[in-house]
């Protein structure tokens, strides 16, 4: 059996530390159990002491996650790893992932601390979470850019201590990959204590070389990789999952270690990923990209016609990008589109099937044949279930080239229909303003964009409205066959999604 390289999932800390990621609790909770089909080995759920509501989201992420290690970030100090402890105590197996920066720059300028300090706290702060669990991972923030010696020594300490994964981060994504390799090489050599540990990296893609080097680090000996879905997080972002784990399922020959990663999720969590934040993947983004597996010229869809291996080094299957033969469509019922959801790897409760079959019968109702790519659309995109306190019921549009629009929106709200008609630039713009009218508050329309999710002329559009409304973002999403439906919906999605936040902020404090 090869080594295993541990998966260690930051999407739901570091990703949300991207400008624009930040989601709320029941995306978390979506995610996370996305990433559990994954089969990521750690998920790092949040950073407890950030805000309650960043606590109470590792909480309830520790409470539904059934296999995977579910892991706090905390500073070293008591108050942090308390929380910390708080947020994960519940899970099946917890993790506490206390850091300190190690670098001269660091500990000068931000922590105004002395390397002998930093180095009693680090030691300390293990040895204080060591009471509540085992589990404990320390990292040495700005690591690449801190002096070995100092670093063996902290790491013997904090080893000695209880810390049972060492993290050497490129925090600001200065190294390369040979650099890193001989860096890391050196500090196993000063600290044999490394031997007895988990390695770990944590690379930032400042140069665009998070990946590489975290390849690097597998091969001077890191048996544990942090990364995140799409590569988001802080700056230009982390390595990303599915780019390493697509290496080292590729190149066997020259990794010749084992990933519990499934492979074939990895698509439906970049999708999902995308649909909570509103944060698109560049179309020519390795592995997830939309043009990842497209053939355009001549010579190439030649070459692919005649055998897929001249110019794919991997099957889009291996990733989860498939049309599968059965169809659904209008005709089908709630056992075939539950059997269908249960082999594509969903595992929704009963609320959220009925709800997600509602919307494939509507969606079959305007499409001939309903694939998979539309059930994932149906299922991830949609299913960002918030409580809905505004709900579409009906809309009419008169629009044309010479007139202008006008919308008349019906919405149900606190068991009434309330009726708005409002005027605009466009049939989406007049909508806009009618549901402005009826939910009775100025909102920002920070962006509005389409795609469509299939192709063909019956494509499912998806619209995503990002709202702004005292300094929070709240993005929405909608499907249709018609772009004004979808758009509509996905404002409403999104002005749900504000009152859901708004509640549960009030209920927190
Ligand atoms: C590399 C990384 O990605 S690290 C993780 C980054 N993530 C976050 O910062 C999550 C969001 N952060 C927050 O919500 C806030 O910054 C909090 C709640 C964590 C702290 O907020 P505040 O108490 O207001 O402090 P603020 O953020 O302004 O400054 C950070 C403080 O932590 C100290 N600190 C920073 N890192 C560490 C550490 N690893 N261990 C101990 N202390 C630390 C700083 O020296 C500073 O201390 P000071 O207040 O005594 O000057
Ligand atoms: C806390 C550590 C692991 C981190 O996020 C970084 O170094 O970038």
């Amino acid at each position: 059996m090869s080594k295993l390289i541990k998966i260690f999932d930051t999407t739901l800390r570091d990703g949300e530390q991207s400008p624009g990621c930040s989601m709320n609790l029941k995306e978390k909770l979506q995610l996370a159990r996305q990433l559990e089909r994954l089969n990521v080995d750690i998920i790092e759920a949040g950073f407890a002491a950030a805000s309650p509501g960043d606590l109470l989201a590792i909480k309830e992420v520790a409470g539904v996650i059934e296999n995977t290690t579910v892991a706090s970030l905390a500073r070293t100090h008591k108050d942090d790893i308390d929380k910390a402890w708080e947020a994960v105590k519940d899970a099946v197996s917890p993790r506490i992932h206390t850091f300190i920066a190690t670098s001269p720059i660091h500990m000068e300028y931000k922590l105004k601390m002395s390397p002998e300090a930093v180095m009693d706290r680090a030691e300390e702060m293990v040895k204080y979470a060591k009471k509540y669990l085992s589990n404990i991972e320390f990292s040495a923030e700005d690591a690449t850019r801190s002096d070995v010696d100092f670093l063996a020594k902290i790491f013997t300490r904090v080893i000695n201590a209880g810390a049972t994964t060492i993290n050497i981060p490129d925090t600001v994504g200065y190294t390369t990959p040979e650099e890193y390799y001989d860096f890391i090489s050196k500090i196993r050599s000063k600290c044999p204590a490394l031997d007895k540990v988990d390695i770990s990296v944590h690379c930032h893609n400042d140069l665009g070389l998070g990946v590489a080097n975290s390849l690097a680090a597998i091969r001077a000996g890191a048996t544990q990789i942090e990364c995140t879905i799409n590569g988001i997080g802080e700056r230009a972002g982390n390595a990303s999952l599915e780019e390493i784990a697509m290496v080292l399922n590729t190149r066997k020959d020259i990794y010749p270690y084992t990933v519990n990663i499934d492979t074939k999720q990895i698509m439906r969590s970049s999708e999902l990923l995308s649909s909570i934040t509103g944060v698109k993947v560049q179309p020519n983004k390795a592995i997830v990209g939309a043009n990842a597996f497209a053939h355009e010229s001549g010579i190439h869809q030649h070459g692919v016609l005649n055998n897929k291996e001249t110019y794919e080094i991997m099957t889009p299957e291996s990733i989860g990008l498939h049309e599968n033969k059965l169809v659904l469509g209008k005709h089908s019922g709630k056992h075939a589109f539950n059997d269908k959801l249960v082999a594509m790897g969903y595992n929704l409760d009963k609320e959220e099937l009925a709800a997600a079959f509602t919307r494939f019968k509507e969606v079959a109702d305007k499409k001939k044949e309903v694939h998979e790519r539309d059930i994932d659309a149906i299922v991830s995109r949609q299913n960002i279930a918030v409580p809905k306190e505004f709900e579409l019921e009906r809309f009419v549009i008169n629009s044309g080239n010479t007139i202008t629009s006008t919308a008349i929106v019906n919405i149900r709200t606190n068991n009434r229909t309330v009726e708005k008609v409002a005027t605009g630039d466009g049939p989406i713009d007049a909508a806009f303003k009618a549901i402005e009218k009826i939910v009775g508050r100025k909102l920002k329309l920070e962006d509005w964009s389409m795609d469509a999710v299939t192709e063909g002329k019956d494509a499912l559009g998806d619209a995503t409205v990002k709202l702004r409304d005292n300094g929070h973002v709240y993005i929405g999403r909608g499907l249709s066959t018609d772009i004004v439906e979808a758009s509509v919906k996905a404002y409403v999605n999104a002005v749900n999604k504000m009152k859901f936040e708004e509640k549960q902020e009030q209920e927190i404090s």
